[in-house]
């Protein structure tokens, strides 16, 4: 088949443009940042021929490039018809990514026929910074889909392209922005000047920047931060002061395992906290299933954790008003903010969760993860929840300096990933639980400490089992550092 030819591509730019899907003014984008120029393709559902030449353009894309899948995902809800289109015509296997899971029936977020390594093809109508298309090979990934390529009818060449790539997934863009201006102020439908000033903007606000001096193409796998060292991170000048102790142990111990300590009688906990001690970098506590809690206990904890040099994590995961988060930390049974290096918070309450917390932690030097997602079959942790959960996290950097999550999103390296289901072996629970390798959490999903529960708790040898986690964790890391791995 031949290129797709420019003069059907100009008149598919003039008919978006008659179809008021491409609009000139002051329109502000999903980002929060204004812009001149405004693709709006949700017109398109009432320009059915237009649609059905668009769907072609893209499936002729689709074979020019060669592209290999197994099954088709638009990303909700402007490229749902357009993959219908084109699954339909082409008689191509089709997922639906659901924004929301469903609380009642199979609660899928993912929608269709389902195999464990499957390709999946994602199409897409505008991209911007890319994050939307991230956000559902994200969901795919989950489900046990690969993600290599996605095809978008519209690039606005701000920086999708490269941080996509930087994900490991090519994007195919069947218009660019520059080429729609280009076509646009050939058949005098706007100005040269509101081209250039289109241009000049388009320019100036790139979302994404490679390394610098980096000679390799944009192409790569992960993004730049997961190159950096725990160490080299210990040491930026934004860095929380306890994010840079815990990096610091990580690399000393040489450790990013996180042990879940979820026993419930204390004299067991602490004998595990001294046992695996000299092989984490972190022991997370449920300091509520211990049925003889004692402030004894937290005491030996802490002397424990001096012991072996590693952070006590209280799993708490507060979740209500400011008013109330700043009680449950100091006061109660527990006085968590007395011991607990770390707590965790939901970000559903709004950023008074972080401010109640940090009234009385900050002074004491704590610090807090804000859970971004959770590792729970149907969590209704994604899409736009976890874009908040970094909005609050930057907010209040003094405070949180991490996230409890599936894979690194935050291109800040101050902020430290968390990955909690881990195990040996993919898998889960009858619960729920969904469990994945380490290798896959630090080496291909970029995150930096894998937590551990279950994994150690049940093996014959607790020591053995926290030894081989280790070291796992390790590989995958000193793998991801590796010049050769992209
Ligand atoms: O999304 C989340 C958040 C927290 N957890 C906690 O981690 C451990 C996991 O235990 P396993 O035995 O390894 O399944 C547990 O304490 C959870 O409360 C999580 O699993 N997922």
């Amino acid at each position: 088949m031949s290129r797709m030819d420019d003069t059907n591509l100009d008149s598919i730019i003039l008919k978006l443009h008659d179809a008021d899907a491409v609009k000139f003014g002051e329109y502000k984008l999903k980002s929060g940042i204004m812009t001149p120029i405004y693709i709006d393709l949700r017109v398109l559902v009432s320009h059915p021929a237009l649609m059905n030449q668009v769907a072609s353009l893209m499936y002729q894309r689709v074979q020019e490039e060669g592209l290999q899948f197994d099954s088709v995902c638009g990303v909700p809800y402007t490229a749902l018809p357009l993959a219908t289109i084109i699954c339909s015509r082409h008689e191509l296997p089709m997922l639906i990514r659901r924004k929301e899971a469903k609380d009642y029936g199979t609660k899928r977020v993912v929608e269709g026929l389902i195999r464990e390594g499957d390709l999946c093809l994602i199409i897409e109508d505008t991209v911007t910074t890319g994050s939307s298309i991230l956000e559902t090979a994200e969901v795919l990934y989950k489900e046990g889909l690969k993600v290599t390529d996605a095809i978008v009818l519209m690039d606005r060449e701000q920086g999708g392209l490269p941080m996509l790539a930087s994900q490991g997934i090519k994007l195919h863009p069947i218009i660019s922005m520059f080429k729609l201006l280009n076509v646009l102020q050939a058949a005098e439908r706007i100005d040269a000047q509101t081209a250039q000033k289109v241009r000049k903007f388009i320019k100036e606000t790139n979302t994404f920047r490679v390394k610098e001096n980096s000679t390799e193409p944009p192409v790569a796998k992960k993004p730049c931060l997961v190159k950096l060292s725990y160490a080299e991170r210990a040491g930026l000048p934004n860095v929380h002061p306890l994010a840079s102790k815990l990096l610091k142990i990580m690399e000393d111990k040489k450790s990013n395992l996180c042990v879940s300590a979820d026993v419930t009688n204390c004299e067991e906990l602490l004998q595990l906290a001294d046992s695996v001690g000299p092989k984490i970098c972190m022991l997370k506590t449920h300091v509520d299933i211990l049925k003889d809690y004692t402030e004894g206990f937290s005491q030996k904890l802490q002397v424990l954790a001096e012991k072996h040099d590693f952070l006590i994590f209280e799993d708490r995961k507060f979740a209500d008003i400011g008013n109330t988060v700043k009680q449950q930390y100091e006061g109660g049974l527990y006085q968590i903010s007395s011991w607990a290096d770390i707590v965790n918070a939901h970000v559903v309450p709004g950023p008074g969760v972080v401010k109640g917390l940090s009234s009385v932690g900050k002074a004491l030097g704590r610090g807090c993860l804000l859970i971004a997602e959770m590792s729970s079959q149907g969590s209704l942790a994604t899409g736009n929840y976890r874009q908040a959960a970094v909005k609050m996290a930057e907010e209040d950097s003094d405070f949180v300096f991490g996230f409890i999550c599936g894979s690194a999103f935050s291109m800040r390296p101050e902020f430290i990933h968390m990955t909690p289901g881990v195990q040996l072996e993919a898998g889960g629970d009858v619960l729920g639980q969904q469990y994945t390798t380490p290798e896959e959490v630090i080496y291909n999903k970029g995150s930096d400490v894998i937590i551990v529960g279950r994994g150690v708790l049940e093996a014959a040898d607790r020591l053995k089992a926290a030894e081989l986690y280790r070291r796992s964790g390790w590989d995958a890391y000193t793998k991801r550092l590796s010049p050769n791995s992209n």
